[in-house]
């Protein structure tokens, strides 16, 4: 008897362009969201997003509550809690990078609440998805949360964000090949659930964007075009999975070891598209795609060795040696790798000297 079945939740508008910022009531009003809204955003965000926001909801004399948050954190989601049920609103939307939309969509899980992503950094697919990360104890990787009932992203501000912001969008993209290889392993090893729409989704993302490499500029506003469409389809990706193994493998497990163990030394991004170099070497050897992964990620300006990212060589190797044990997802990093090795797949994809 067949007895499969999926629940998928994506966005139902989704707005991307020169100046959409200004269409952000439309929105609101062609999903039929009524009420107060509350934004959550962070300090840069607020000025260059969120402010215009609230003037434009004021000329419909709708005044929104807002929340503005400096750090991601669990206090910082029951914050947004205790205000949306002391200001009595009906929905958020979450204006920003990944700390005010994560926020935003965690307190909107919890509150049953609509949730809409307005962001200002093309920075990673956390700001279309339907997962949160908040560092959580020894955790250091997303949770399902509430997804966007709509994404407004205006290229103009995407464009006008640091250009860092942009390239780790980008090498969150990339690091999709090496995430749907240790997916398809899983799957092959440990019977992990798998769909092949989504990882054929998740791979194809990453392939136009890097045939699309040259398009990618500082100040270019296409190039906040590519990269936003492309984390959309990330986040459809995602969703359509029902987690976030499309775009989320070895790589990521890197990434979030490197979170613990050198806070705030690079983003998100940069990690994992450097843990995706070393992953793809160990997938496939010589003769496989980590030549390719690092020249991408060299041709839009992101770090490929651990000086670039900031990080000593040490920390390197102590993340790559003990990241398998941050979350019960099976990689190509099996049960851990010994120091030996991790110094070696590190020297010879040249990310350590
Ligand atoms: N949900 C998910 O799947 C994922 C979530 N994450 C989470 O996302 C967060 C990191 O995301 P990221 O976007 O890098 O972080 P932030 O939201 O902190 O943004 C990074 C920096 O860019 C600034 N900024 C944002 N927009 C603009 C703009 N338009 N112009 C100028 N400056 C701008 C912010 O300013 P200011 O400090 O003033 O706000 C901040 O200093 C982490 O909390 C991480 O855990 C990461 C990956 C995946
Ligand atoms: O960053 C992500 C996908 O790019 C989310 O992945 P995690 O579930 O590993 O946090
Ligand atoms: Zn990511």
């Amino acid at each position: 008897m067949f007895e499969k079945s999926a629940w998928i939740r994506l966005p139902r508008n989704v707005v991307v362009g020169h100046g959409v910022i200004d269409q952000v009531v439309d929105v609101i009003d062609d999903l039929h969201l009524h009420g107060r809204p509350l934004f959550v955003t962070s300090p840069t965000p607020r000025k260059v997003a969120a402010e215009p926001i609230v003037a434009a909801f004021e000329a419909t004399s709708v005044d929104p509550a807002v929340v503005t948050i400096e750090k991601a954190t669990f206090d910082a989601v029951e914050r947004v809690i205790e205000t949306a049920n002391a200001e009595d609103v009906s929905y958020l939307v979450g204006i920003g990078g990944g700390k005010a939309i994560d926020i935003a969509k965690m307190a909107s899980y919890h509150l049953e609440m609509g949730f809409c992503s307005v962001p200002t950094a093309a920075s990673h697919d956390g700001i279309v998805s339907n997962r949160g990360s908040v560092p959580d104890g020894d955790t250091r990787h997303s949770v399902a949360a509430e997804p966007p009932l709509a994404v407004i992203a205006d290229t103009e501000i995407l464009a006008d964000a640091p250009w860092e912001l942009t390239t780790a969008g980008c090498a969150d993209i990339i690091s999709n090949y090496t995430a749907v290889m240790d997916w398809r392993l899983a799957h092959r090893l440990k019977n992990v659930e798998y769909s092949e729409y989504a990882a054929a989704l998740a791979e194809m993302t990453a392939e136009i964007l890097v045939d699309n490499a040259d398009l990618i500029r500082p100040g270019l506003e296409e190039s906040s075009w590519v990269v936003t469409k492309a984390l959309m389809s990330s986040g459809v990706a995602m969703s359509i999975a029902g987690s976030s193994r499309p775009a989320s493998g070895a790589e990521h497990l890197f990434s979030h070891q490197l979170d613990r163990l050198a806070p705030g030394a690079a983003l998100h991004g940069h990690q994992v598209g450097v843990g995706s170099i070393m992953t793809a070497y160990l997938h496939g050897g010589e003769r496989g795609i980590w030549q390719d992964i690092r020249n991408a990620l060299a041709s839009i300006d992101a770090p490929t060795t651990a000086d670039g990212l900031g990080i000593d060589d040490k920390t390197v190797i102590e993340s790559l040696t003990t990241c398998h044990e941050i979350r019960d997802r099976y990689t190509i990093l099996g049960d851990g790798m010994d120091e030996r090795a991790a110094r070696e797949v590190a020297t010879k994809t040249g990310v350590i000297s």
